[in-house]
């Protein structure tokens, strides 16, 4: 399949069977991850693997985060923490901030996104399902998962990537054609 074929078919995979993933597989995400793009090769990412007790920390971290945030919703509560439940393994992405520096942070949050756009794109390639989230239990903008991580204040979360093995083929989501967003100047 070509490049442009992978992309297209890249899903946001929410849904995951029980099957464990291969630690071989994550390291391969990984392996992938760190080919991408980056600014004056600073290499500014960081990833996180979270499994077994500390995926069972960050379910806990979790809850706590949705009870708070969505008091008088205890289904929609019920319902992320099962979804969380069934995900089998959590990479969280960070990219590093140059003090005095905001060009350069800024960058190093755009290579750190191609880090996190890589890894969703190999685990197409490797018959795995991923999801990039940020809100929920994607925990992003929580100190609970900073401080879980033990997440130096220098790294910013851009990412919690839900990884295994897809239990739903999601029709892809319309798009607008490219037109629609291109301004061709001569
Ligand atoms: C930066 C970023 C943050 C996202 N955050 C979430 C999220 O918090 N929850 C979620 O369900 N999906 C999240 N997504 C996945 C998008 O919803 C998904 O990519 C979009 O619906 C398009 O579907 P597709 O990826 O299958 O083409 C995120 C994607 C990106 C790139």
């Amino acid at each position: 399949m070509s490049a442009i074929e992978w992309i297209k078919k890249r899903r946001a995979i929410r849904q995951f069977t029980s099957k464990p993933v291969e630690e071989s597989k994550l390291r391969s995400l990984l392996e992938a991850a760190v080919w991408s793009p980056n600014d004056r090769m600073r290499e500014p990412w960081h990833f996180y693997v979270i499994r077994g007790e500390a995926k069972r920390k960050y379910e806990a971290a979790a809850e706590q985060f949705l009870q708070e945030r969505f008091p008088t919703k205890p289904r929609l509560v019920e319902e992320s923490l099962k979804v969380l439940y069934n995900i089998p393994a959590l990479i969280v992405v960070t990219a590093d901030l140059v003090e005095g520096d905001s060009d350069a942070s800024e960058d190093n949050v755009f290579a750190s996104c191609c880090a996190a756009y890589s890894i969703w794109l190999a685990a197409e390639e490797l018959g795995l399902g991923c999801v990039w989230r940020t809100r929920g239990i994607g925990l992003v903008r929580d100190e609970r998962l900073r401080a879980l991580l033990q997440c130096p204040e220098n790294r910013k979360i851009v990412g919690t990537l839900c990884i295994g093995y897809a239990n739903e083929a999601p029709e892809p989501p319309k798009r607008n054609h490219y037109e629609d967003k291109t301004t061709w100047l001569q």
